[in-house]
């Protein structure tokens, strides 16, 4: 069975699109990472955000499956609080991701990221596709760390792994009860969803879930002119679902057609949870996967941590909402079927046209 660093390996990077700049040593914009101000700033004034927030669900509330799979519908992107986990399991890692950063250059420069693979410290993946560099560097950590980070820390590499696994394992309880509750507003059966573990907390042996899975940690140091960088350019994740947490610096942005560039705003110990181009392929369409970018700050580092979480990745992902009525039911697939690792192969070689070149 192939792994998500398999799907990547095929797609190397050139080595100037890995490593990062060395943010401690920039008192003036670069032109390398000076964007076009009308690609920076045009969001929508605090009123109009006001009046147009991103849902915020409670998990433990009865109807949250409902409002998930309106949120999912009508947004694309929803927060989550009261999802079970701590808000000091949450602290541990931005503290770990912030050691980590804060270390000097020349020693993350050991942990950077190889052309063909894809764990490790370096630049947003997507960074071929744009003529500037982003204002982030990020580590990407596909199960165990151990490897990179024991050339962070020869001799106390330990705790950072320990923090970073048991999260992965908490993610991944999280997003298979998302999972779950999405598929069922979208009234798609387990049996059409079998790479799904089945951890019904009855105590009984559950099957290995094989799902694909990821943890990003993003840096977006502060930036001498914020106005003129950009944290993370537009993107969709490729994910079926990302959870995502944020730092209590503001920087991440939905985009609401018809509206523009909407602020998430961060709630301490809340998970932002978006819908990847996975998920919106398999709701065949009816749920958006959202368009997001990260601004940056003129005074603060922000952090994030964003867990991608995916089918494994020979599975092949096809249309599966048929419709919510019988009355619906055989409506048009939107997309043809195509395997996780075909898909990541896509949208490594085309970022925005990935989706195009498999519609029907
Ligand atoms: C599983 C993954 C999704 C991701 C590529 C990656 O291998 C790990 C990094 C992820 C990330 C984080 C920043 C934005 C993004 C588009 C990128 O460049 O790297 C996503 C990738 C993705 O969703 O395709
Ligand atoms: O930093 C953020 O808030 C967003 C990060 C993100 O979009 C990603 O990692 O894909
Ligand atoms: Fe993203």
């Amino acid at each position: 069975m192939s792994t998500l660093s398999d799907a990547y390996r095929n797609h190397p990077l050139h080595p100037n699109h890995i490593v990062p700049l060395d943010f401690s040593a920039v008192r003036t914009m670069p032109d390398s990472h000076v964007w076009q101000p009308e690609s920076c700033v045009d969001d929508i004034s605090f009123e109009e955000l006001l009046s147009s927030p991103v849902p915020v669900i409670d998990l433990a509330d009865a109807n949250a499956p409902e409002l998930i799979g309106q949120a999912c519908e009508t947004w694309g992107v929803f927060q989550l609080v009261n999802h079970g986990i701590s808000l000091s399991h949450i602290e541990e890692v931005e503290h770990e991701a912030g050691r980590l950063f804060a270390l000097p250059t020349e020693q993350k420069l050991k942990a950077l990221r190889t052309p063909c693979g894809a764990t490790g410290y370096g630049v947003a993946r997507i960074t071929p596709f744009f003529s500037k560099y982003m204002w982030h560097e990020g580590f990407t950590i596909i199960g165990s760390p151990a490897d990179h980070v024991r050339e962070l820390w020869p001799h106390d590499h330990g705790r950072f792994c320990d923090v970073m696994e048991n999260y992965q394992k908490k993610m991944k309880g999280l997003a298979e009860r998302l999972t779950r509750l999405i598929f069922d507003s979208l009234k798609i059966s387990e049996e059409e969803i079998s790479w799904l573990a089945s951890t019904n907390g009855s105590g009984g042996s559950s099957p290995p879930s094989t799902a694909s899975t990821a943890l990003q940690l993003n840096s977006y140091p502060s930036c001498p002119d914020p106005n003129q960088a950009m944290g993370l350019a537009p993107h969709t994740d490729t994910s079926l679902l990302t959870i995502l947490h944020q730092s209590e610096t503001n920087g991440l942005q939905v985009f609401r057609p018809g509206l523009g560039w909407v602020l998430v705003p961060p709630v301490a110990g809340a998970f932002v949870v978006n819908i990847g181009d996975i998920l919106h392929i398999l709701s065949n369409a009816r749920f958006p996967n959202t368009l997001h970018r990260v601004v940056v700050n003129g005074s603060r580092q922000r952090f994030s941590v964003a867990y991608f979480y995916s089918p494994p990745t020979d599975y092949v992902v096809s249309p599966l909402y048929k419709g919510l009525n019988s009355g619906e039911d055989n409506i048009i697939p939107r997309y043809r079927s195509v395997a996780v690792k075909e898909y990541i192969g896509l949208k490594a070689k085309n970022l925005e046209n990935a989706l195009s070149i498999i519609r029907t």
